[in-house]
């Protein structure tokens, strides 16, 4: 396994991994198997490797393409486990399609409930793999199905879905809306007002997919644990929902809580919460994501927590959106209950 390389009380992080079995750094008080060993070569590990698995946070990513320009990634496969998406004034991409398009190497995503403490701990979770066959796929290749048996635990059960779209949203957006939680219940607001916030954010996730992502399926959002299950956990206590909760209940900025509160670690909340506005006010599409908006808004501009419930009765309420062809015209109206409950 590749390790971005530190100094911890003078000691190689990799160092420590290999000898006493535990990232001190970012995954304390838990105990690593023997025969995880941490490299600091990226490419050491990366050459040769049948499946490569990304987990790290999606801005270092570009980072990572340069390290990796060269190699040959035709014949192996790849999973991505960040959640973000890539955006720019062009468009946004799915990170697992960002990945393919900068090194050729096949990615799927897997996405889902999974608060790392827990799975560490071997607490029950569940998680959504969705992984599309590769164009130049041959008999034996890698599949779904494989990658169900290579994740699944007792403790960690897979579920395998195709909508690759759904799945890396929930994931990426679901950070943002827990932003959004953390802020109102710092600011003193209960479990009410945490709900409709994670009501709203959750139909902006379906709306944001069925209109940037033709293929997406609203059904993921409400039926998969990429979906409702990560929104629930993580608004619950996550990592962003505990820097939105600490910046409301101090006044200090989230970038600010996120350095004093994590330890080097990211809420990819505030990342993905800065990529969203900057397409959405590229695109004029601001209205239709009040919620998204009004946290960045909240974080960024001068928008205050008590403006929230006027900003949301303003704008669309229960419908999840209106699926929308590249110059933004409605094709095709669609609410996410409702889809769900046709399976
Ligand atoms: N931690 C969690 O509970 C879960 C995280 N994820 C996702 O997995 C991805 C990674 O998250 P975490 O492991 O929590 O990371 P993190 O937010 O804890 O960030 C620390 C990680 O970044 C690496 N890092 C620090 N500086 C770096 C650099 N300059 N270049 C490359 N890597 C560097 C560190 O080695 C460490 O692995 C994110 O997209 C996150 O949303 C998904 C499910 C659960
Ligand atoms: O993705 C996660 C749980 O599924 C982790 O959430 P946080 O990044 O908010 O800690």
């Amino acid at each position: 396994m590749w390790v971005y390389e530190e100094q911890i009380d003078g000691k190689n992080l990799t160092e420590i991994i290999n000898t006493e079995h535990e990232n001190v750094k970012y995954l304390p008080n838990i105990k690593l198997p023997h025969n995880l060993v941490a490299v600091p070569n990226l490419r050491e590990v990366v050459e040769g490797a049948d499946i490569v698995i990304f987990n790290i946070p999606h801005q270092f990513l570009k980072n990572i393409f340069k390290q990796l320009d060269g190699i040959d990634f035709s014949k192996a496969r790849a999973i991505s486990c960040l959640k973000g998406l890539n955006v720019n004034k062009d468009g946004v991409t799915l990170l697992s399609d960002y990945i393919e398009q900068e090194l050729g190497l096949h990615c799927g995503v897997l996405s889902g409930a999974n608060l790392a403490p827990e799975v560490a701990l071997e607490k029950f979770s569940e998680t959504t793999v969705a992984y599309p066959l590769p164009k130049n796929y041959y008999p034996g290749d890698v599949d779904e199905d494989l990658l169900q048996i290579l994740f699944q635990r007792t403790y960690f059960h897979v579920r395998t879905s195709p909508d690759t779209a759904g799945v890396s949203i929930g994931g990426a957006l679901k950070n943002v809306v827990a932003i959004g939680a953390g802020l109102v219940e710092g600011y003193g607001w209960g479990d009410n007002a945490k709900a409709a916030i994670m009501r709203r954010g959750l139909m902006e996730m379906v709306r944001f997919g069925i209109t940037f992502f033709p293929d997406c399926r609203p059904e993921t959002f409400t039926v998969e644990s990429s979906g409702v299950a990560d929104l629930i956990t993580s608004c619950a206590s996550g990592r962003n929902v505990r820097v939105g909760r600490e910046a409301a209940r101090t006044g200090k900025h989230v970038d600010v809580v996120e350095k004093e509160l994590l330890n080097g670690q990211s809420a990819q909340g505030i990342a993905t919460m800065k990529e969203v506005h900057e397409l959405l006010t590229h695109r004029g599409m601001t209205e239709d994501f009040p919620l998204l908006i009004a946290i960045y808004d909240i974080c960024y501009g001068d928008l205050r927590i008590d403006d929230l419930p006027k900003v949301l009765a303003d704008g669309p309420a229960t419908q999840a959106g209106s699926r929308r062809n590249s110059v933004g015209e409605p094709a095709h109206q669609c609410n996410a209950g409702e889809d769900a409950a046709k399976l």
